[in-house]
């Protein structure tokens, strides 16, 4: 069956008998695919007949699909002409993860953050309408992703709508963990109805019919907790909301779904199509463990065991272990993860202090406001979050944080390049958001060591203090430094003269091999871990303009507002003399591709810093 799929629309010459057997084989082929690059696994495979039954059902790429996050769309991309492309699934020059406008005219919107695609939906829907347009667009929603406040706010929104719009609800009944919070209860709640599929019964007059125990049955509901009006109306909270819902629907069942998503063609508004997933379905590794599978590396299909084996602690490891170890110190520690306590490392928190770790769902806006309040409360609140998600809460940190100055700690993993996710999660951008904000402390380790007493530092200090660390494996090296921290102080790892490189955590391993290099070539540089972004060590750069012809900056963050651009800044006022060459991620998005070959890429790399140098000075 897969064979006949090879471009967008190819599904409509499958008949409607042969579905199945083609679902087979798009599930086999995605865990053949994802076993060997890696990738998002689970939600895939949750989502297979929910995709076959949506394109089956339109028209594309008239027709537009608004995915969630994006994160399952692996069988749009097949049933959209991209088979080939999984070849080279989220590699340097290869087929995103995610839908990308840039790659396929069948992806109506680019993804990877959560919980905008009802908005996104929205507005196509509102341009379409003022253009005189006539086409369906479906936006695409997970249940996790639904526990963010921009879903919230479309739904609001769309309600006053009087043209269709299609919202399916794909309810796996998890996020990347167990999916947390009301709105998770209420679609639980939601589940029990499933038999009412897509029907406005009225339960009670048809248990009533039922002989001997109908009214019983009936009086006994009365008087449960669970609302009866909830049994003859699902999704009432929706519906009293202006927006008509259909379903459950059992999602893997293709000719229920088509039957829904057609009558939900029909509605004049906004209509939520309830569809119920299962998480990994087909994989039993992935259904079993559907967090480990939800983003995964290559492993072995047999086993589900990963084939690249952990050489050492990764930095969310060192600040696993330091939360875990500074909690028993500390009694008013509590940790804050939006939806990603794996992600985050703060599993091992709630592991030995479950009342002080608290999972919000996927909302960082609201993490940060709740972490607010906690603070004025008396406790000491650690917000874990990917830096790339924290642009959410952006307004959040300086309204609610900052102005306040208030103690709340950002422990911010995934600063700098991520990897194989692309543009959507590069953490490049923390650096220029954090340093603009007043009253905030940014810090970033050097390695393991530092981001131990960095954290140990951050609890015992005063106001917003931040600390950004990358992805993966912790440096261990330069471990004979160890200075103690303090407050807006760099560390001088050696002193020379002439030239100095100041470089910002993640890359002072880089910047190592650019000193060890320039000192090869008869320099002698001063090397400094600039430890602290904000506030600048000013007293230190004062004492390197006596015999420092020009500073070097090095940082994984754009240029603008960054690091460099910060100590430019203080030198072409304070000592013009001394020239700044900021390296940096020069104003753009970074795409998708291993990390130390991006780093080249975009000018990182010790050989392309060392050059930049040298151009640098020729110029001079
Ligand atoms: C703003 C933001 N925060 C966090 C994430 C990380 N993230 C990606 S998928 C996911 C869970 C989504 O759950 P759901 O929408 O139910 O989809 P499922 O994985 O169950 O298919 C999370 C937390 C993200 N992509 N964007
Ligand atoms: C889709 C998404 O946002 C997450 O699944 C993300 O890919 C996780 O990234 P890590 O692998 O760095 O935890
Ligand atoms: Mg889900």
């Amino acid at each position: 069956m897969l064979e006949k799929i090879n471009k967008p629309n190819d599904i409509h010459k499958i008949a409607l008998a042969d579905f199945p057997q083609l679902a087979e084989e798009i599930r086999q082929f995605l865990i053949e695919s994802v076993s060997q690059t890696g990738g998002h696994l689970a939600s895939n495979l949750g989502a297979v007949e929910l995709t076959l039954a949506l394109h089956n059902v339109l028209e594309l790429p008239q027709d537009k699909i608004v995915w969630d996050v994006g994160h399952q769309a692996y069988t749009h991309k097949i049933l959209t002409g991209r088979k080939e492309g999984f070849k080279k699934l989220r590699k340097e020059g290869g087929m995103s993860g995610f839908p990308k406008r840039s790659e396929s005219d069948c992806d109506a919107f680019d993804a990877g953050h959560s919980s905008n695609s009802i908005s996104a939906g929205l507005g196509y829907v509102r341009a379409r309408d003022l253009l005189g347009q006539n086409y369906r667009v479906v936006s695409v929603i997970g249940d996790g992703a639904l526990t963010g406040g921009m879903a919230y706010e479309a739904l609001n929104n769309a309600a006053e709508l009087k043209t269709n719009f299609i919202i399916v609800l794909n309810d796996n009944n998890m996020s990347i963990s167990k999916n947390v919070g009301g709105m998770s209860s209420y679609l639980s709640a939601l589940r029990t109805a499933e038999s009412y599929t897509g029907m406005k019964i009225n339960v009670t007059k048809n248990l009533k019919k039922i002989p001997r125990v109908g009214t019983a049955l009936v009086d006994t509901m009365r008087k449960t907790k669970s609302s009866i009006k909830q049994l003859i109306i699902p999704g009432m909270l929706f519906e009293n909301m202006g927006i008509t819902y259909l379903g459950p629907v059992d999602g893997h069942d293709m000719r229920q779904m088509m039957r829904l998503f057609n009558e939900a063609k029909r509605v004049e508004g906004p209509v939520i199509v309830h569809v119920l997933t299962e998480k990994g379905r087909g994989y039993e590794p992935a259904r079993k463990h559907p967090d480990q599978f939800h983003g995964t590396g290559p492993f072995d299909i047999k086993t589900g065991k990963a084939l690249s084996q952990k050489k050492g602690p990764t930095y969310t490891d060192v600040f696993a272990d330091a939360m875990v170890n500074l909690g028993e110190e500390h009694d008013r520690l509590v940790g804050i993860t939006a939806a990603m306590k794996e992600g985050t490392g703060l599993v091992r928190f709630e592991k030995k202090y479950p009342d002080r770790l608290f999972d919000v769902g996927i909302a960082e806006e609201h993490a940060v406001s709740f972490a607010a309040g906690l603070a004025l409360g008396g406790m000491i609140p650690v917000v874990a979050i990917y830096s790339s998600f924290l642009q959410r809460a952006v307004d959040q940190m300086m309204h609610d944080v900052c102005m306040q100055n208030l103690h709340v700690i950002f422990a911010i993993d995934r600063a700098g390049l991520v990897g194989a996710d692309g543009e959507t999660h590069q953490g490049c951008f923390d650096l220029s958001y954090l340093t603009m904000m007043p009253n905030m402390t940014v810090m970033a380790p050097k390695n393991a060591w530092e981001l131990r007493k960095m954290l140990e530092f951050a609890v015992c200090a005063s106001g917003p203090v931040a600390i950004r660390y990358p992805r993966g494996g912790a440096y261990l090296g330069l471990e004979e430094f160890e200075s103690p921290i303090q407050y807006g102080r760099s560390e001088v790892l050696y002193r020379g003269e002439d030239l100095a490189v100041i470089s910002v955590g993640s890359m002072t391993e880089i910047c190592e091999q650019v000193c060890r290099e320039l000192k090869e070539r008869g320099r002698r540089p001063t090397f400094v871990n600039a430890r602290f972004v904000k506030p600048l060590d000013t007293a230190l750069l004062d004492e390197l303009s006596r015999d420092h012809k020009l500073i070097v900056t090095v940082e994984e963050n754009v240029k603008n507002g960054g690091f460099g651009e910060h100590v430019a800044a203080y030198m072409e006022a304070c000592h013009p003399e001394v020239r700044v060459l900021p390296i940096a991620i020069w104003n753009r998005f970074v795409e998708h591709g291993e990390v130390g070959s991006l780093r080249a890429k975009i000018g990182l790399s010790a050989p392309d810093i060392l050059d930049a140098i040298e151009k640098y000075e020729e110029q001079q």
